[in-house]
Parts: C-alpha cells; structure tokens; sequence
C-alpha cells in the first residue's frame, strides 16, 4: 500500500468488517505497516473465522451493533481512522422492514458519527450505494439519509475540528455475495435456464478492489462532508449473461423473468443536481458538501442555474462495455478462475 506513511502504526476502525468490504479492505492494510486494526460487527463466528483464517496479531474484534452507542464508542477509544461499513444492504429485507433499515443505517451512523467526534477520531468514511441516488426501494432511501447525516453533522463542526466526515458511492460489486453473477453461474453449472430480469437493464461493474481504493482515495482527498464517487463502466444485464455463457463455454437458454420489486432500470451515480457542483478529479468526481447554512435563503431565494442544463451520472450513459470487454472483465475475477477450476465457493464470505 502506497499510503504507509499515513497509517504507519495507526489504528483503524472497521464497522462490518466481517463482511466482503471488511475482508479487502483489512486484507490492504495488513500488507502496511499499520499499527492496529479493529474489527466491529455483531457476529461472533463470522470473527471467529476471519480471526483465524487471517492470524495476524494487529486484528482486535469488537462485538457489538452500530445500534448501540455504548458498544460503537467503547470500540473508538484511541482509533485514528473509522470506516464504516456495517449496514442492512439487501433491497428485499430493507424493503419489508424498514425501521430495520433506519436503525442500523440511519441511527447507527449517527451513533457512529457521534463516537467518531467524541473520541477525537481523525477520519470517518462512510460506505453508500448508487442506490442511494433518485432513491426508490428503502434501503436507498435509509443510505441517502445516511449521507445527509454525514453531510448535516460535518457542517456542524468546527473548521479546525480534527475530525473529517466523508462518505463514498460505489455501484454493484462483482461477484458479491448474493448477486447476479454466482447466481448466473450456478444456474448455467445446474444447466438451468439463466434467468434476465430486462436484457437492456444496465449496472454500474466494479471490483472489490476498486471499492477499496475508492474508499482510500476517499481517505486522502476528502474534506469536510464531500462525496466521493469512483467513474466505473457499465453493462447490460442481457451482454453480462452471454458474456458468462462465453466464459463458461455454456448453451443455457435465457428467460426473461421482469423487473424485480424495488429495482431500476438503471442506476445513478451521481444526481444532475449534484453534477452541477461536483468536481473531476480523473477517475474520480467529488461531490463537495452543500455549503447551505442554517439561513436557509438558498433554498428559498437563490437558485442554481446550472442544475437544469446538468445530466446524471448513470449506468446507461457511462462508458457501456461490449461483450468481448465484458468477458475480458470476468476471466480477471478470482471468483470466475476459481469456479472455471471447478473450485466452488470460492467467496469466503
Ligand atoms: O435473477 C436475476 C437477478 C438479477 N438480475 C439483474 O442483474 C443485475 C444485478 O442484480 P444483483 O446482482 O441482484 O444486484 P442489484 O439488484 O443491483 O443489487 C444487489 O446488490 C446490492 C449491492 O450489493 C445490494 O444492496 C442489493 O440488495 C442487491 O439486490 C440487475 O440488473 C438485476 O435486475 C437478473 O437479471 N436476474
């Protein structure tokens, strides 16, 4: 990791950090020279395992639930950098229980926040999700609130305070758990038929790695309450299919099942709205805070001229990657070489 000099015998937070983020991001700084890292979550044998299964004397688990202040504050005593990472992420459980999805996503990253300020934290990044833009199921909706906690209490603090609220966007993860392309391939390896939600739908394609550097360059380039969102390439979920039959050298038929409840045609990464003041930095847009104070005359008297000539950012007008691009993408995922050697399982999480 390039960054040593600024984590070098630091210690860093991970909230959720059993799960896929937790496992890359904590398998980066072990290479560093990092002084201790602190895992956060609720389940016991999933620290168990990654205890194990890592064996590295600088991981310290902490049980406890961003729910609980008392638990969250405890574990950022004398903590240099907080990534917080714990949530409620999956579209159908938020959707039918969503307080559930307020209380840990909402509540919990203001418990998070607030521990962060009170222990003298210097860095808390955030984790948010595209689906957290033009918001429609209810897990978007509980991380946009998020992000707009992070952006309320970042303003609320003082210039020189030495804590910095950030947060970053990223777009589906590859090969996560739960998703689209271990479903596509279990279904081809049982000869079932592949089953497409809309050929035409498109998804931002982002690796575990990349939402690991997001989240570090995050780290080194934020300010008060900016959003940091990494540009990504996006495909078809009709080429990713054909692009998965190429790979695995599979005939299955394709059946188009319909758009599933909560789910877009598209996704956006960053708002017209946003656009209008966001900066590029390369690889990179940074969504800096709305400078709005309490005075409200903003949003009543002066308006933003440039918002109405703006596009969004999104997975349909983002480079769109052909199907040979796309089949050069999967043959690179550890996930895709391990099923392709007949290794499966190969998420360890
Ligand atoms: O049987 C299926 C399942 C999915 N898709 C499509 O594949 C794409 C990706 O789907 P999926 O991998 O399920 O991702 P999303 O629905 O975009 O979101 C998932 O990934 C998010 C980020 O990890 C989680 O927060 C959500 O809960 C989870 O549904 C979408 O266009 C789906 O419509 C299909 O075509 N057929």
């Amino acid at each position: 990791m390039s960054d040593t000099t600024v984590f070098s015998g630091k210690t860093i937070l991970v909230t959720g950090g059993t799960g896929s983020f937790g496992h890359a991001v904590v398998r980066r700084f072990l290479k560093s020279d990092i002084g201790q890292i602190r895992i956060f979550s609720r389940d016991e044998k999933k620290q168990e395992d990654m205890r194990i299964g890592l064996a590295d004397e600088r991981l310290r688990f902490y049980i406890g639930d961003v729910r609980e202040f008392g638990s969250i504050n405890e574990a950022m005593r004398g903590v240099d950098f907080v990534f917080h990472a714990a949530a409620l992420k999956q579209v159908p459980s938020c959707e039918f229980y969503p307080m559930e999805a307020v209380r840990t996503n909402v509540q919990g990253t203001e418990n998070v926040v607030n521990a962060a300020i009170g222990n003298g934290v210097k860095r808390m990044i955030a984790l948010s999700t595209d689906k957290a833009v033009y918001p429609i199921n209810a897990m978007g909706l509980s991380k946009a609130m998020m992000e707009k906690l992070v952006i309320a209490k970042s303003r609320m603090l003082e210039p020189n305070s030495p804590t910095v609220l950030c947060a970053t966007r990223y777009g589906n993860v590859m090969a996560s758990r739960g998703s689209v392309i271990p479903l596509f391939i279990k279904q081809m390896k049982a000869g079932q038929d592949l089953t497409i939600t809309d050929p035409n739908m498109t998804r931002f394609l982002m690796s575990l790695e990349q939402s690991v550097d997001l989240v570090l360059f995050a780290f080194t380039n934020g300010r008060q309450g900016d959003i940091f969102v990494q540009k990504a390439p996006a495909s078809t979920v009709g080429d990713l299919a054909e692009a998965l039959r190429i790979v695995f050298d599979k005939k299955n038929p394709i059946r188009v099942i319909g758009t599933r409840h909560g789910e877009k045609l598209y996704e956006s990464l960053v708002s017209r709205e946003e656009m209008a003041r966001a900066e590029d930095m390369g690889g990179f847009y940074r969504v800096p805070a709305d400078a709005r104070d309490l005075n409200y005359s903003k949003f009543f008297t002066d308006g933003e001229t440039t918002i109405s000539v703006t596009e969004d950012y999104t997975s349909h007008n983002t480079e769109r990657l052909s199907v040979g691009q796309v089949v050069d993408v999967l043959r690179n995922l550890d996930y895709v070489q391990a099923e392709l050697r007949g290794e499966p399982s190969a998420t360890p999480y």
